[in-house]
């Protein structure tokens, strides 16, 4: 037999087995799931064992040239995960492979320390005369396996006493893997589950059911509105599932991924749970790999990739806020976490947990009408609290009566009523910075990135931004383009609203929670621990504050704009825009005394925000299903997209043709839209075309797709344009 390798050339044409000898020296050793270093044309490579099999010329084959680790990198559901990634969204197989196993090619190896263990002595030494000695001795009972430093600090004496214990065979010194835990800052209380409501006890044994059943994959959608208790269903369903001897995958978006939901899972199952964020450094996330690997933690928490998570047996995989567009990795292989927890139960048989107040269109007309998933409903707040009302202030009305201001008078005086009452207060706005947009009024210059074709935004610091890019500049006094000094600063962020606020109130403690302000780890920590013991009456923030907080003491949400992702050039525009305004007036009014939402809006007619206020999920799936059926938008059609780009103009438009025609000439159902440049007409220098293709299956859609990157990569003509390919994209931009 011999052994087939994936070479690790992230290029589609070498994207096939190649197979190698294995010479006696690494018989046994090397198998399915061992990184390798192969011969290839005149270099070595590195390279995957993927299985075995007798070459069709064995004579011509070279030798496997040395084995790089221990033990296999990846699991058998984790190879078939890779090849089914790389049919699905067209990447190499390697580049699917490395996105799951890259956390244990970070790091060398484990850190080794050495730890002491007491010496197995038929009796107990006398430390009669010894007090140090004894301190030690009895530490190192309780604790076996400490270094050196930390006896010693733990018994309160120079580490030179251990050593003389170790002198004296007292003490025995052996090597262990260093443990970095990612957790050790944090407390770990133990927290009891509170008595589940009647929704949730439904909720938690129709997937217990699932779990006890054997055979295939059974999905979920867990529809609850905010407030519901989602949270404790999961946290059920996990203890169920690790009390059946199976894993547990628990998916959040990396926003949500907050110290106060890591917490909740470590109260509930200590050591059990390894969490993955991005936060994290090499080391860490190593060591949580090999915790799960070896099967002492049997439950993950993470965000997106966390779904790659080495599990030998998953059994139960949730996603929560599943409706979130951060499940979808914008980069190669940009997959969604999604559709890759769904392909993951299949192989395994394991229950999937698809759980948000919002969901995705695409899972709800799965789980109504005979679709394939089981619909879980909470239709009630958590202790009968009511959903808090919701009023539409009119931003048009607001500036026909002359009032210029970001806040509306009744936003005004409800903020006013709340400083009074003591209870604290929300406020939302989807954009960072102080000011986003800077235009001379005498030419009508508007400062852009050199890089990029985007606005600038000028933050507090003095200094201007690209949020794409993060190139920076000191904002200049002058016009840069005619020497005016008019320079107007326009379109208001997070900071410019709490500039405002502290004008107004300026007695009010703020406090503001965005990507600016978290920059530092443990601060985002620090900010919303701070607003929940009342130490701050208002909290000002991007997407940050819609997601998650559950803080009692609030009572009023305000939404400062609500038409900035409605009017986006992407047809879930309305879509995201309902989901975000639902999720953010769901922060208010989770205490006794109730909550009320004001969301100040352009466009006080429109579905999207009349839906959210009146908590109208149904309606709003209705409205929109009907669009996106008369416009033969997904859910009814599937999308690919293919995204061209380069430093000259000129070229990635003519490729872009290119594309389109290969694309015709592959005589497949698909409708084309475009080429045309992308709404986002440059990023990093690089020029953007797209070309959006439409099909009613997925099949044609990656047949058509694969014929214009056959097509591109044989004229060899266009060396300077890179392509990629998007399946099922959630950003047009
Ligand atoms: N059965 C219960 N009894 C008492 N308190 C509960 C119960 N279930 C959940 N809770 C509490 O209710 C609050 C709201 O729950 P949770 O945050 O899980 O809601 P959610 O459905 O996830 O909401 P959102 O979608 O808004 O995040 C939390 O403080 C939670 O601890
Ligand atoms: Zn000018
Ligand atoms: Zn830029």
């Amino acid at each position: 037999m011999h052994a087939e390798v994936l070479v690790s050339l992230a290029l589609r044409q070498v994207d096939k087995v190649f197979h190698y000898n294995v010479p006696s020296s690494l018989a046994g050793k090397v198998q399915v799931g061992s990184r390798v270093l192969v011969p290839f044309g005149r270099r070595k490579v590195e390279g995957y064992v993927v299985g075995f099999s007798p070459a069709p010329n064995p004579a011509d084959l070279k030798d496997v040239a040395a084995l790089l680790d221990e033990g296999p990198l990846f699991t058998p559901h984790q190879l078939a995960l890779a090849r089914w990634m790389a049919a699905y969204y067209l990447c190499p197989t390697v580049k699917a492979l490395r996105a799951m196993i890259w956390p244990l090619l970070q790091v060398k190896g484990p850190k080794k320390v050495r730890g002491l263990w007491p010496a197995a002595c038929c009796e107990a030494p006398d430390f009669r005369r010894a007090p140090k000695s004894a301190a030690v001795w009895q530490v190192i009972q309780a604790r076996p396996g400490l270094s050196r430093k930390e006896l010693a600090e733990a018994a309160g004496v120079s580490p030179r006493v251990v050593d003389a214990m170790v002198a004296r065979g007292l003490l025995r010194s052996e090597e262990r893997i260093e443990s970095r835990d990612p957790c050790q800052d944090l407390p770990e209380k133990r927290i009891k589950p509170p008595v589940l409501h009647g929704e949730q006890i439904r909720a938690v044994s129709k997937i217990i059911e699932a779990l006890d059943q054997k055979g295939g994959r059974q999905v979920f959608l867990l529809h609850g509105v905010t407030g519901s208790g989602k949270t404790e269903v999961y946290l059920h369903a996990i203890a169920a599932a690790l009390a059946r001897g199976k894993q547990a995958m628990m998916l959040v978006p990396e926003i949500a991924l907050t110290p106060q939901m890591i917490d909740i899972f470590r109260g509930r199952f200590g050591r059990q749970v390894a969490v993955l964020h991005s936060r994290l450094s090499d080391g860490e996330r190593y060591d949580e790999y090999q915790r799960l690997r070896t099967g002492e933690a049997g439950v993950v928490l993470g965000a997106r990739s966390a779904i790659f998570a080495p599990l030998e047996q998953p059994g139960l995989i949730i996603l929560d806020e599943e409706h979130e567009p951060s499940y979808k990795q914008e980069e190669s292989p940009r997959y969604h976490a999604r559709t890759v927890a769904l392909r993951l139960a299949g192989y395994a048989g394991a229950v999937v947990v698809l759980g948000s107040a919002t969901p995705s269109l695409e899972s709800y007309c799965q789980a109504v009408g005979g679709g394939a998933y089981h619909l879980l409903e909470l239709t009630r707040r958590v202790g009968e609290l009511p959903l808090p009302s919701v009023r539409l202030v009119d931003l048009r009305r607001e500036l026909q009566e002359g009032n210029k201001g970001i806040f509306s008078r009744d936003l005004q005086e409800a903020i006013a009523r709340r400083l009074s009452r003591r209870e604290q207060v929300i406020l939302f706005l989807n954009r960072r910075g102080y000011s986003t947009l800077v235009v001379c009024r005498e030419c009508g210059l508007v400062l852009k990135c050199p890089h990029c074709d985007i606005s600038l935004t000028y933050h507090v610091s003095g200094r201007l931004r690209c949020h794409y890019c993060n190139y920076s500049v000191l904002a200049p006094s002058l016009c840069p383009g005619c020497g005016s000094r008019h320079v107007a600063y326009l379109g208001m962020g997070t900071q410019k609203v709490e500039q405002e606020i502290r004008r107004l109130f300026p007695t009010a403690r703020v406090l503001r929670l965005d990507s600016d302000t978290v920059g530092r780890r443990g601060a985002h920590r620090e900010i919303v621990d701070s607003f929940r013991e009342g130490e701050a009456d208002i909290l000002i923030g991007t997407q940050m504050v819609a997601k998650g907080l559950d803080i009692p003491g609030v009572t009023l949400v305000g939404v400062i704009n609500a038409d900035i992702s409605l009017y986006m050039p992407d047809f879930r525009a309305s879509e995201r825009t309902f989901q975000l305004l639902t999720q953010v007036a769901g922060r208010s009014g989770r205490g006794e005394q109730g909550g009320e939402v004001l969301i100040q809006t352009y466009s006080p007619d429109h579905y999207a925000v009349t839906c959210a206020q009146n908590h109208d999920y149904q309606g709003f799936y209705r409205r929109e299903m009907a669009l996106r059926r008369t416009l033969g938008y997904p859910p009814y059609t599937h999308l690919a997209r293919l995204l061209v780009t380069g430093r000259m103009e000129k070229e990635v438009q003519e490729a872009a043709d290119f594309l389109a025609q290969a694309v015709h000439a592959a005589g497949v159902p698909v409708e084309l839209l475009g080429p045309a440049p992308a709404p986002l007409t440059r990023i990093k220098d690089r020029y953007r075309w797209h070309l959006v293709l439409k099909a009613s299956a997925q099949g044609v859609l990656r047949e058509a797709a694969t014929a214009a990157l056959d097509g591109f990569s044989g004229t060899g003509r266009y060396r300077r344009v890179q392509v990629s390919v998007d399946i099922a994209p959630q950003s047009m931009m």
